[in-house]
């Protein structure tokens, strides 16, 4: 075996193919398949030392020199987790930590998200070869941000299931590379499978929910961006959920993993392997009862399809599973065979000179290119909401700057963030400007109203010339376990926002967190010239913000969610999976809430004014029967990916304003066609547009699809319908045009129904049978 720059930690080694003991083994053969290298490995493996290996920190096997694994590393914006080992200081003590996806995804940016998600993971692969992090990530979250309260939808790219379909699919291109090339740059980890979007709600927890969700909704909401990871990403890895669906633990459900992620989506590539979310299958047991022993429940997890099990409990039961003849010892097999073949795929096994990432060092790390691109990553995300004209500002001589985020550090990153390479935050960016600066901090953003805090506002505010308040929420009140309990701004900062807003002076909003905050009162303040908002902009956002406040950089992120009123959450409980309205849910989302939004998805304005013209001739009318003979013959294997158009729909936009902007052009579909019901629009492409100067135009080329023309049906099967159709440009909309479909409708997808013979059980009393204990440690239950 061979030792990686000799630093300690659990990546510390990698099999030895040239020296090693099994140099002259199959496994060694880079002439063979991967499946076939790991085949002939695990046939010299004991069955203690097959299950030794279904845990997520692997001890290997040191008498074949099969050095311990550890899966689990993080690297949602950044790389971080757990098991990845920052040092103290100099070398590898930071890297690049990009603003969160919630941020990214409202810069309606692929390219900047691939280009984002290559950084992360050069520097991934920097790390690993000194042993400091894994060679697969648990990323990205793409549970759609369903319900306003979540905890960690600041981790997703937002609501809109079109829109994490695409982001999803640029994400893992960067993360993993070309699917054709020899070996992955990293494996990504599409998670939570599925339905898992609550945290702690009303005595509901993530490991005791079940969440009951339609066909229908599975497919139109909750699914989409899971299968654009299996079918059309090629991801490496799944991660099954804490929740049940419809009844049955995620991880314990061969409906889910078998029939629709291995079969109907055509996840069959023996390098792919689903891991347990942590604790997961120990919740099979406990708190869903699902099984009826700690044995049946890890038999019935790994029988189903998972892997490997982040934790302990398959090392630990199944053992006794085994002797008790509960699984097969083929099934067993058939998960180290994923897990081996994946690790080869990454070139685990390979000499460092036959591999094109073993020698990225620190220098890969943290470059200049990469700072930058953080810096990027955060001016596009960044959405202006409201603008009298103030912004952006010219002419004054001071600045006061206010709130909890004003000075804010580590604020910035949100959550699962590792060790940024600097925190800029936006009163560091203003004490570079050449204006002087007054800084109180105030009440803290969910701060204690009675503190003297106050005192120093007022005097600060009095000697600026314009007022600048950085505020809303962060993961003191949005969190991993911890959902919201109020949509309006927290603490005492709507009383402090309003007290600087009586002075008059021009005064700028910004609004910080993942999660909506209701600004109607800021919205509504004849006093308050601007509103902004930043959601969690990573290690350089304190620049990105005053840069777009002074003009530097133009605004022109757009809301990748809506912003409820702050009735909202009385009016439908977070355990109400349902889309569509009903008696006790005013709907959810852009396409079906009924109530009126603070902000609609996809609200941005900028600091210019852009026109729209949809210049590619559309007929008025196109045939169900032939779109699909030409999708027939275009050999297309899933006719929902089938183009609409044959040549991409192309969208004139024009800058008639006076200074240069980028400009996020929104495609939406409308009209009545399809399930009754009909949502109010749905996107279905999207293209942001670069800097367009003053009375320049931009073209953007959109590619729609057959699948996004189509509807889902109750039992989950995706439509092309007759009717008519309005494809609208923006939200006002800037431009429009009608063509109508014709013709039967027809079936793009059937959907698998689940068996008859599913077993289900309901949702368990709340609060009942949940886990009180540290990961990988089975605790007290809460009786
Ligand atoms: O005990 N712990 O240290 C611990 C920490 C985080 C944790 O969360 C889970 O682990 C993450 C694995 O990627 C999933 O996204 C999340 O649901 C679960 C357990």
């Amino acid at each position: 075996m061979l030792a990686l720059l000799g630093a300690n930690g659990a990546y510390a080694l990698f099999p030895d193919c040239v020296n090693g003991p099994l140099k002259n083994n199959t496994i060694c053969d880079t002439s063979k398949s991967p499946v076939e290298r790991a085949k002939a490995l695990i046939s010299l493996y004991t069955i203690e030392e097959k299950i030794n290996a279904t845990g997520s920190t692997a001890p290997g096997v040191p008498r074949l020199g099969i050095p311990g694994y550890e899966w689990w590393s993080e690297g949602l914006h950044g790389i971080a987790g757990p098991y990845t080992n920052f040092s103290d200081s100099g070398d590898y003590s930071y890297s690049t930590s990009f603003p969160q996806p919630i941020t990214m995804g409202a810069a309606f940016d692929d390219e900047l998200i691939t280009a984002v998600a290559t950084v992360i993971s050069t520097e991934a692969r920097a790390f690993n070869n000194a042993n400091r992090t894994g060679l697969d990530f648990w990323t990205p979250n793409i549970n759609p941000f369903r319900d306003p309260r979540w905890g960690r939808g600041q981790e997703t790219p937002g609501e809109d299931p079109f829109h994490l379909s695409s982001y999803v699919h640029a994400l893992i291109n960067g993360l993993q590379g070309d699917p054709s090339d020899p070996y992955k740059r990293v494996v990504a980890t599409c998670k939570h499978y599925a339905g898992y979007d609550i945290e702690s709600w009303n005595g509901n927890y993530r490991y005791q929910f079940d969440a009951q969700i339609s066909s229908q909704d599975l497919v139109e909401y909750y699914l989409p961006s899971f299968q654009s990871c299996a079918r059309d990403s090629n991801v490496g890895a799944f991660m099954c959920s804490y929740n049940s669906l419809n009844g049955v633990p995620t991880c314990a459900d061969p409906y889910l993993l078998q029939t629709i992620l291995r079969e109907h989506w055509g996840w069959t590539n023996e390098e792919q392997w689903v891991t347990s979310d942590c604790d997961a299958i120990q919740n099979v047991y406990l708190p869903h009862e699902w099984s009826a022993t700690r044995e049946q429940a890890v038999a019935d997890s790994l029988n189903a399809g998972t892997d490997i099990d982040c934790g302990t409990y398959y090392p630990n039961h199944l053992p006794a599973a085994y002797d008790q003849g509960l699984f097969n010892e083929s099934v067993i097999d058939q998960a180290l065979i994923r897990q081996y073949s994946s690790l080869i795929r990454l070139g685990w096994f390979d000499a460092p000179e036959q591999q094109p990432y073993r020698q990225l060092d620190f220098s890969a790390v943290a470059t200049k290119s990469s700072q930058e691109l953080a810096y990027k990553a955060a001016v596009e995300g960044i959405v202006l909401l409201k603008n009298d004209g103030v912004l952006p500002l010219s002419s004054f001589s001071s600045l006061g700057i206010f709130g909890d985020w004003a000075n804010a550090t580590e604020q910035l990153l949100g959550n699962y963030a590792g060790q940024p390479t600097y925190l800029h935050s936006p009163l560091w960016a203003a004490q570079r400007l050449n204006t002087t600066v007054h800084y109180a901090r105030g009440p803290g953003g969910q701060g204690d109203p009675t503190t003297n805090s106050w005192l120093n506002v007022w005097p600060a505010a009095h000697a600026s010339d314009v007022i600048i308040y950085i505020g809303g929420i962060d993961n003191s009140v949005e969190a991993e376990g911890n959902d919201r309990v109020s949509l309006s701004w927290t603490g005492a900062q709507l009383d402090v926002i309003g007290q600087l807003a009586s002075y008059g002076k021009p005064m700028i909003v910004v609004q910080m967190g993942g999660g909506q905050i209701d600004s109607s009162p800021i919205v509504n303040n004849p006093n308050i010239s601007a509103l902004l908002w930043g959601g969690y902009p990573g290690q350089d956002g304190g620049v990105a913000i005053m840069d777009i406040i002074m003009g530097k950089a133009a605004p022109a992120g757009r809301l990748p969610l809506t912003q409820y009123p702050a009735k909202y959450i009385n009016e439908v409980p977070m355990t109400d999976m349902a889309l569509r309205p009903g008696p006790n849910n005013p709907g959810r989302t852009y396409k079906w809430y009924n109530g009126s939004a603070v902000f609609e998805f996809g609200s941005g304005l900028h600091y210019t004014n852009f026109s729209a013209d949809i210049i590619s001739d559309m007929k008025e009318t196109y045939d169900i029967a032939s779109l699909m003979q030409a999708c027939q013959a275009s050999n297309e294997k899933y006719p929902d990916r089938c183009p609409f158009n044959s040549e991409p729909i192309q969208v004139e936009v024009k800058n008639t304003g006076k200074r240069a902007s980028d400009y996020v052009t929104l495609a939406y579909l409308a009209g009545e066609f399809g399930p009754k019901p009909y949502p109010k629009k749905s996107l279905v492409a999207y293209q942001r547009l670069f800097s367009i100067s003053s009375e320049s135009s931009g073209i953007a080329k959109l590619n729609l699809t057959l699948g996004s023309l189509s509807r889902v049906d109750e039992r989950g099967n995706r439509v092309l319908y007759p009717g008519d159709y309005s494809l609208l440009i923006d939200n006002g909309p800037l431009a429009m045009v009608n063509f109508t479909l014709t013709g039967e409708e027809m079936v793009l997808d059937e959907w698998p129904q689940p068996p008859k013979d599913r077993k289900a059980k309901g949702t368990k009393e709340v609060g009942k049978g949940y886990f009180v204990g540290g990961f990988g440690s089975e605790q007290s239950v809460i009786e």
